[in-house]
């Protein structure tokens, strides 16, 4: 297995609307390890979805290069970019019913998303029996959607999307329309699946996503701030020298100019005298 599922360098995303441009993302840097489950924060706007949507291929950036299971994405045709997207991306929308299929049972969410992804036939019959017991859905393995609560829902939806393990799951705000214990529940479940081996990029404003994830991207308009690996948090450098300093920090310096000293026992930043 790669060592990084899906990377991103320096990606731009600028949308154009009767209003004028609106630069969503301005040169994001960032690596998903394989197998990990990483949470991305970040106020309205700050531009969750727009990453999501180019890291999942469904959107192409403006400027800069996103990777996924080895693929440059800004690379591909259309044709090569839908077939990566069918065996190695996953997505989960926030919505429970905009996951599924009301016709369908558990099992065969299961079943249907092995065929798509075109997987042989008794590997799909044993994912299907290691997921739907990872799920905790055993008991409930022929109902339909319309017969599960909205956390049992959320639950299949991640099944569906690690069945052939892609190499890369996407998730928007998948916590967004469940109760507090519903969601550490479904979270716990993510985890699992995350280090049963699928990549997880899941953006929400919960701050139990965020306890539970392995690391936290942390987005201020348009670009990474900071990022929380072990709980340590770090501020980011991007790769022309620019970091955002926490706002706590900034509000100290009123002018916006800062004097920085360098000696053995590190790098000191000072308002100017
Ligand atoms: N298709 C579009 N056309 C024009 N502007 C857009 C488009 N999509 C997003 N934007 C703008 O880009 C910026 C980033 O939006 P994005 O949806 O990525 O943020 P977000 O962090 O996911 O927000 P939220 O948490 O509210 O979902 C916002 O200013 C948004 O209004």
């Amino acid at each position: 297995m790669a060592e990084h599922a899906a990377s991103c360098e320096g990606v731009v995303r600028i949308y154009w609307s009767p209003g004028g441009e609106v630069h969503a993302l301005k040169g994001v840097d960032a690596v998903l390890p394989a197998g990990s489950l990483t949470a991305l924060t970040g106020p309205s706007g700050s531009g969750k979805t727009s990453l999501l949507k180019i890291l999942a291929a469904q959107d192409r950036p403006t400027a800069g290069l996103a990777v996924v299971a080895g693929e440059p994405l800004t690379a591909l045709s259309g044709r090569r970019l839908r077939a990566l997207r069918r065996r190695h991306i996953g997505y989960v929308f926030a919505r429970p019913p905009d996951n599924l299929q009301p016709e369908l049972t558990v099992v065969g969410h299961l079943r249907e998303a092995g065929r798509l992804r075109g997987l042989p036939r008794p590997v799909v019959r044993q994912e299907t029996e290691e997921l739907v017991g990872l799920l905790g859905l055993t008991e409930r393995a022929d109902h339909r959607p319309d017969q599960l609560s909205g956390g049992e829902q959320q639950r299949l939806a991640f099944a569906q999307a690690v069945v052939g393990s892609p190499a890369l799951v996407v998730a928007d705000e998948p916590t967004g329309e469940l109760d507090s214990a519903t969601t550490a529940d479904l979270l716990g479940v993510v985890r699992r699946l995350a280090h049963r081996g699928t990549t997880v990029l899941v953006a929400t404003h919960d701050p139990q996503a965020a306890e539970v994830a392995d690391q936290v991207l942390a987005m201020r308009s348009g670009t990474i701030a900071a990022e929380q690996v072990a709980g340590r948090r770090l501020a980011v450098i991007d790769g022309n020298g620019r970091l955002q300093l926490p706002d706590e920090v900034l509000r100290r310096f009123h002018t916006r100019r800062v004097e920085i000293d360098v000696d053995e026992s590190g790098v000191h930043l000072r308002e100017p005298s």
